[in-house]
């Protein structure tokens, strides 16, 4: 989203035109409400633990916040200016990790907010990580390759002074895909005089890219649905997913896979709906073709909010934040949501599928996939190993299980939910590392 600023220059009698710029324009909704979230989140967490009014302060607050002009030369010669940022929010237990997302409303409020969450996500799933996220607030769409090519360039050069292998290490989000991880991996590599595979995870694997990372995130939705469902049998239960991308689109995939009725899928484009359930492999292809899932001719089309409204086992949102909201959680009628997304459910909305009894395991659980097979990506570039697939699912079924088992423990033991049991051992395991690190000097 390009800012536009009048000029400071007084008009004159020849009256010249305003010069563009992209001076801060924050804070802007909507990263604010995702903001507050991440924060009320880390607040409730705080108070189970008994936090003390400094850590919850150094917690509150990302360790490093980089703003950066990113311009872009279209296929028209003309020059467009659009805002990115990389904020770190906390490294005391090793590299910041977390994704990069092209998106016209992404702002600093929004980036801060899936950063503080990659933090207590990668503590969550026991990784030796600190959390960070990038964004660049432009749609990819509206670009051709080669101009997403020199943008995602730019915005890497102007990013340098954070990222790196030991220090911060990018992965794909919304917007961002395989290519665009290759193009930051090349573009590091050139400036370092040689390759360094480890700059960024989510590449191709003919790059050192991780051979289960695709459907990483995915898999681990469906683990951790199949574990909420307790030992029911996925065979007939009814699923809607929101959001048909990287990680929408496969869950369905995987969840039909296990033997779920993938009953409602949508995106930007659309929703489209078969009760008897729908044919993902047809849906994709559909998809490819179409350039999203409206129109799709096996089923019925139906609202974005009818979706999420539907009357289904399983509701996975998997597209952005604030999907689940004041204004329709009362409407909600799955009993089972499982967040693919970062922060889809609001503070208020959590409060009232809490007292309706709907179950919410919650996004740093759910969608920990992804980041635990970059991890085994960065592990194999740093080391110079390569990994099976079967391995790294191997790996990746392991750590989400011993993940899920523990939040399910705190929660029953505490009382509390599984978000906040999720929170409660995330948070706690970076504030105690802050606590033996000590504050320097
Ligand atoms: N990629 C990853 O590794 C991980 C991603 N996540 C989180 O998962 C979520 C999705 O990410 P990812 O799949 O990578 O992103 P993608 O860009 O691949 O997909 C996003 C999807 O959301 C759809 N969408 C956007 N707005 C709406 C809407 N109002 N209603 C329905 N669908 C909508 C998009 O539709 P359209 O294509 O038509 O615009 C697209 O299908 C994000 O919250 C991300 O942070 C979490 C963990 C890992
Ligand atoms: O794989 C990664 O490093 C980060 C994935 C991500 O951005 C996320 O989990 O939200």
């Amino acid at each position: 989203m390009t800012v536009m600023v009048p000029s400071t220059t007084p008009a004159t009698s020849s009256q010249a035109p305003p010069i563009p710029s992209i001076i801060p324009d924050l804070p802007v909704p909507p990263g604010r409400q995702a903001l507050d979230s991440a924060l009320h989140q880390l607040g409730r967490a705080a108070d189970l633990l008994g936090l003390d009014d400094g850590l919850r302060a150094m917690l509150a607050t990302p360790r490093r916040s980089l703003m950066v002009a990113v311009p872009v030369r279209r296929e028209d010669g003309s020059v467009r200016v659009v805002r990115g940022y990389r904020v770190q929010h906390n490294v005391s237990r090793g590299p910041a990790k977390g994704g990069i997302r092209f998106h016209p409303a992404t702002d600093l409020n929004e980036v801060t907010a899936l950063a503080m969450w990659m933090t207590w996500k990668c503590a969550l799933v026991n990784l030796p990580y600190g959390g960070a996220k990038g964004g660049v607030a432009v749609d990819p769409a509206a670009l051709t390759a080669r101009e997403l090519e020199r943008l995602t360039r730019r915005y890497v050069n102007e990013i340098l002074p954070l990222i790196g292998p030991e220090q911060d290490i990018p992965a794909p989000d919304v917007g961002t895909d395989e290519q665009t991880m290759a193009w930051i991996m090349d573009t590091y590599s050139v400036k370092a005089g040689y390759s360094v595979p480890g700059i960024v995870t989510g590449k191709p694997p003919v790059l050192g890219g991780s051979l289960g990372l695709a459907g990483a995130t995915a898999l681990g939705v469906q683990i951790a649905t199949l574990a909420a469902l307790d030992g029911r049998d996925p065979e007939g239960v009814t699923v809607a997913v929101q959001g048909f991308g990287k990680v929408g689109a496969l869950t369905a995939r995987s969840l039909a896979a296990a033997g779920c009725r993938i009953v409602a899928v949508s995106d930007a484009t659309g929703a489209v709906t078969d009760p008897s359930g729908l044919d993902v492999g047809a849906l994709l292809e559909h998809h490819a073709e179409a350039g999203g899932v409206r129109g799709y001719p096996r089923a019925d089309a139906l609202s974005h909010d009818e979706l999420l409204e539907l009357d289904v086992d399983v509701l996975v949102p998997a597209a952005l934040e604030g999907a689940i909201h004041a204004g329709n959680a009362s409407r909600i009628r799955a009993g089972l949501v499982v967040e693919g997304a970062n922060g889809p459910t609001t503070p208020e909305a959590d409060r009232v599928l809490s007292d309706a009894g709907i179950t919410v395991v919650p996004d740093i659980l759910a969608n920990a996939g992804g980041v635990i097979v970059s991890y085994l990506e960065w592990v194999q570039n740093t080391q110079a190993c390569s990994w099976s697939s079967g391995e790294v699912e191997r790996r990746l079924r392991e750590l989400m299980r011993d993940a899920f088992g523990e939040v399910r423990e705190a929660a029953a033991q505490r009382g509390i939910s599984l978000r906040d049991a999720a929170h409660m051992i995330g948070v706690g395991r970076v504030a105690e590392a802050h606590r033996v690190r000590g504050l320097y000097p």
